[in-house]
């Protein structure tokens, strides 16, 4: 099996809501026993104890991976008793937001393998994309371990510098919601044409996802892509009038969006 190790000494997840169940359920599709898995968190979901995963039991000394899925304004509460695991054999692997290294650090010791992870939420179908970066104590086989873990939930690029995290954030930790928006605001706009709202909303959200899987697979670019849907004179060039303008259009927008998110996680980063 790919996770024999983990199966062997435990998977700790510190925090399991939305981002850390998404994770969770990848990981056992993926064969990780569910009685290697324990999970601490003030308010576990009913599954988890109903798969057999133990839930808010004493843990195992020295797990082989540790995932941190706690708000970062959580962290200071949920770190401190895992300093013990921090003696280098256990893996940590954290995904929150603004949370660095160097705090991470800061708590577990310097000995221990520490991974910043930023998934998004389409990992909860398989279809997310983690970027990740370890410390100085994070070696070859960590890294790969824990890409191995991620992979299980999607695509893995990464990072050449921490710093670069703040971006990601930014892009595609966040960017599923701004997805969602533009969904909603299409299904408004198809309702404001005469559509009723049940049928804009089934053709937004499969324009979207089409349009998605489309700019996934092609070898076109995503311009080509765009040029390809737009005849001279014709609507969608009406359309990409609008939307493509410099100066209020949809350019200048998502620089003030992502730059927004990204700002926020340098933000959560300073404290
Ligand atoms: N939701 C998203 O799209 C993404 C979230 N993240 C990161 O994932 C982390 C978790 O976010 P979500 O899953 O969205 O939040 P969430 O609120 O759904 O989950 C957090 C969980 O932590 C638990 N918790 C609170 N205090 C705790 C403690 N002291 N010990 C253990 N568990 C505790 C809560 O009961 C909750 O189940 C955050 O740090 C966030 O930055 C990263 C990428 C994407
Ligand atoms: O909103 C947040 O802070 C988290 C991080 C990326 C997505 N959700």
């Amino acid at each position: 099996m790919e996770f024999e190790d983990v199966a062997r000494r435990g998977l700790v997840l510190i925090g399991c809501g939305k981002m850390g169940s998404a994770m969770l359920r990848g990981w056992i599709d993926g064969g990780v026993p569910p009685e290697a898995v324990w999970v601490r968190d003030p308010s576990p979901a009913p599954w988890l104890s109903e798969a057999g995963i133990r839930v808010n039991a004493p843990l195992p000394e020295t797990p082989a991976v540790v995932l941190i899925a706690v708000k970062p304004q959580m962290m200071t509460e949920a770190l401190p008793d895992l300093a013990a695991m921090g003696g280098g054999a256990t893996l940590f692997i954290s995904v929150a937001a603004g949370t660095s290294l160097a705090t991470f650090e800061r708590h577990l010791g310097s000995k221990a393998p520490i991974i910043r992870a930023m998934p998004n939420t389409p990992a909860a179908i398989g279809q997310g994309i983690t970027a990740m970066i370890g410390n100085d104590r994070a070696g070859e086989g960590h890294l790969d371990l824990a890409e191995k873990l991620l992979r299980a939930i999607g695509e893995v690029v990464r990072l050449e510098a921490e710093e670069q995290m703040d971006a990601v954030t930014g892009l595609s930790g966040s960017g599923p919601a701004y997805v969602f928006h533009m969904i909603e605001c299409m299904t408004a706009a198809g309702v404001a044409q005469g559509l009723s709202e049940e049928l804009a909303l089934e053709l937004a959200k499969i324009t979207v996802a089409g349009a998605g899987a489309l700019a996934r697979s092609a070898e076109e670019s995503p311009a080509i892509l765009r040029e390809n849907v737009t005849s001279p004179n014709g609507t969608t060039q009406a359309g990409l009038k609008q939307l493509m303008n410099k100066e209020n259009g949809l350019p200048p927008l998502m620089i003030r969006t992502i730059g927004a998110a990204a700002e926020r996680s340098r933000e959560l980063s300073r404290g």
